[in-house]
């Protein structure tokens, strides 16, 4: 490989870039906006930066998150600060994008605050992207979150999640809300998740894996080493 050759990991977020943007441009034929739901952590970075060269209507997008920690939006691991740094940048700058987060202190107060500004989006999303922890958690849908069943099960469009094994306080779109999309992607690397995602196909309690709520959406899988 030449210096200058992409990595698999790099190859992959443009082909994955590519199919989103075709995705929302054969949307923005029909409808006048287009909803783009993606993910945070580390994955997407490359991803996000393929994507906002690409060329379309940004104007008419609308994008958020999955999930969100509930921090600061300038919180070195805020979501919505990697999208600002990452994706709404070059040409992707014209897209809007609404955070999952509020100026209340906690994301039970949050909540409603929220939901209200998702329910104003244009749905079905065109696409909505997963990314997925070596534990199976997507979004903020964690084995142990004490919200689990309620965000598999609710209507709602948010659920506001405290998880033992994670730092912070959380927000996510719940699993019925994450389903409302005409296309869905896993977009993950590495040995690790792929072993993850083997172990998610054999098996059907979503309590021990969460990713396998979005299995049969159906879903495409985006993998690179
Ligand atoms: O906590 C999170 O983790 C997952 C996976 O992140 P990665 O760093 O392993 O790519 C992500 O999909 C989710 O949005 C994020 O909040």
């Amino acid at each position: 490989m030449s210096a200058n050759a992409a990595t698999p990991r790099e190859h992959l977020a443009h082909q994955l870039a590519e199919a989103v943007a075709e995705a929302l441009r054969t949307d923005l034929t029909r409808q006048a906006r287009a909803l783009l739901v993606v993910s945070g952590g580390s994955t997407p970075v490359p991803f996000f930066a393929a994507l906002a060269h690409q060329e379309l209507a940004w104007d008419r997008v609308d994008i958020t998150l999955a999930d969100e920690r509930w921090v600061a939006e300038d919180a070195t691991d805020s979501n919505a600060r990697l999208v600002r740094e990452h994706l709404l940048v070059g040409k992707a700058q014209q897209a809007r994008f609404i955070p999952l987060t509020t100026g209340h202190s906690t994301p039970e107060e949050g909540v409603e605050e929220v939901a209200g500004r998702l329910e104003q989006l244009t749905w079905p999303a065109s696409v909505v992207i997963l990314g997925m922890g070596g534990d199976g958690h997507t979004a903020s849908l964690f084995p142990d979150s004490r919200e689990l069943s309620l965000a598999l099960a609710t209507d709602a469009t948010v659920v506001a999640v405290r998880t033992p094994s994670q730092p912070q306080a959380r927000i996510t779109l719940s699993a019925e809300r994450l389903h409302h999309a005409l296309r869905h992607v896993l977009h993950i690397s590495g040995d690790d998740k792929r072993t993850v995602l083997g172990r998610a196909m054999s098996g059907d309690d979503v309590r021990e894996l969460p990713i396998r709520a979005f299995l049969s959406c159906p879903l495409a899988i985006y993998w690179a080493p």
